[in-house]
């Protein structure tokens, strides 16, 4: 077949591809997404096997250890949450949250800058991080304040094209210092070689010598993101982040991973574990 007519074919398959995921968002619910996924007992910060204390505490950790600093920290397909930036508002002085959503986007707008707060309670979100720091619980105002007071931006963002932000809204500098995602890029991609060139597309953002911290699904094939809302997602083992990672030039620094207890599968994905990674760009 003529390589033009290939390319064509290629690159009329990927915007099929990003247009279905992009239909299957459509129905996408900030609220009970934040329900299913934020609430005990997968976030219950009295039990030490729920998977919300372990993501803080693996990003405290990376946050913290000494080399992740800058100026830039970009958070990639942010969705309506902020605990994936609890521990980098601390390190970074400014912060773009993103999402492909509009809905999203306002969702982050009304805790950081609005009246009515949000659609979940932070609080104890923010108490947690502040205990993993060795503050007192009650300084969770001054955190939320520190967060407020840090964030740049909320932009639009699609990891699908060769550069995921608007042309107009161009990061500072060389690029990003540090990038955070979570479940983000295996839940956006319909297949492996979307979920790499996503990868490869994110990686454009950051500098040379900055950090990725990614934390993503592993065997997941689908979740649901709203009443009747069931988005498909590319199931993952260890073996293929890795490799994913290596692909796209990354030093790999940690990889943790979580299994989920049977009383964490609540009924709205099939999700078995939890990755999290650190890496580097060299
Ligand atoms: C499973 S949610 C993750 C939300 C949040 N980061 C978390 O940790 O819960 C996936 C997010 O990816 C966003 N998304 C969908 N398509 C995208 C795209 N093409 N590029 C970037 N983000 C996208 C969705 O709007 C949604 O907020
Ligand atoms: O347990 N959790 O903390 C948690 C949070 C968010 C998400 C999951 C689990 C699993 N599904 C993904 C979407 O692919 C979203």
């Amino acid at each position: 077949m003529d390589r033009d007519v290939k390319k064509a074919i290629e690159g009329n398959e990927r915007e099929k591809g990003m247009e279905a995921m992009s239909a299957c968002y459509q129905g996408f619910d900030p609220a009970a997404y934040l329900q299913y996924n934020y609430t005990p007992p997968r976030a219950d910060f009295d039990r030490p096997d729920s998977i919300v204390p372990w993501k803080l505490e693996c990003l405290h950790r990376a946050f913290t250890e000494g080399d992740v600093g800058g100026k830039v920290l970009v958070d990639v397909g942010s969705g309506p949450t902020i605990y994936q930036v609890l521990s980098g508002c601390e390190v970074f002085d400014t912060l773009f949250l993103t999402d492909f959503l509009e809905v999203n986007r306002q969702e982050l707008r009304r805790w950081l800058w609005g009246e009515g707060g949000g659609s979940l309670d932070w609080t104890p979100y923010l108490q947690h991080v502040c205990k993993l720091e060795g503050r007192c619980p009650s300084a969770w105002s001054e955190k939320a304040a520190r967060l407020r007071s840090v964030v740049s931006d909320v932009l639009p963002i699609d990891v699908h094209r060769s550069d995921p932000l608007h042309p107009g809204s161009k990061l500072p500098g060389a690029g990003a210092d540090c990038l955070v995602s979570s479940f983000c890029l295996e839940s956006v991609s319909p297949n492996l070689d979307f979920f790499n060139r996503a990868l490869g597309h994110i990686g454009g953002l950051l500098r040379p010598g900055g950090h990725l911290l990614l934390i993503g699904a592993l065997g997941e094939s689908y979740y649901m993101a709203g009443p009747g809302v069931r988005i498909p997602v590319l199931s993952l083992d260890e073996a293929q982040v890795c490799a994913s990672l290596k692909g796209s030039g990354y030093t790999l620094v940690r990889l943790e991973v979580y299994s989920l207890p049977q009383d964490m599968k609540v009924g709205v994905d099939d999700v078995t574990g939890v990755f999290f990674v650190k890496a580097r760009k060299p």
